[in-house]
């Protein structure tokens, strides 16, 4: 599904509503995502980082885990916006957790002025580790 530039513009704003969000009191970079499952909900993440510093959730993952959390599990399309003047790319361990759900997801890399760089979860990460390469069990 091709996403239209109002979608695009609408995901990078709730991207930059999520940010203001962010709980980042030792890097100071605060990070919003926004993440469109196929229902049409819209689902805002923030990273949230902890005293024990690698136990930090990034945006991503937090939007991914609030919709799954929520009953959705088909995704289209994740914006992300972080501190910085260029768009924001997503760090490897949220590449994993997007390809898990959908390869084909669409990831819009935004900068806060709203331009951005549209790619993929599967081209953020070629030869990613695949759930199908797990033998048949009990997946729900
Ligand atoms: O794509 C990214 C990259 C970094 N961070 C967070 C993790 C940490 O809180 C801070 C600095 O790495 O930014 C994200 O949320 N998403
Ligand atoms: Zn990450």
């Amino acid at each position: 599904m091709k996403l239209t530039e109002q979608q695009i513009q609408q995901l990078i704003s709730e991207a930059i509503n999520a940010q203001q969000k962010a709980y980042a009191p030792y890097s100071h970079f605060r990070v919003g995502a926004a993440l469109l499952g196929k229902s049409g909900r819209i689902y805002q993440g923030c990273n949230v980082e902890n005293a024990s510093y690698g136990l930090t959730n990034c945006a991503e993952r937090t939007a991914i885990f609030r919709a799954v959390a929520e009953g959705e599990r088909d995704f289209v399309a994740l914006a992300l916006v972080g501190d910085i003047a260029e768009p924001c790319s997503p760090c490897g361990a949220c590449r994993q957790v997007m390809v898990e759900f959908n390869p084909d997801l669409q990831v819009i890399m935004a900068a806060p002025d709203g331009s951005y760089r549209l790619t993929t979860a599967a081209q953020l990460l070629p030869g990613f580790f695949s759930p199908r390469a797990l033998p048949a069990g009990k997946e729900e």
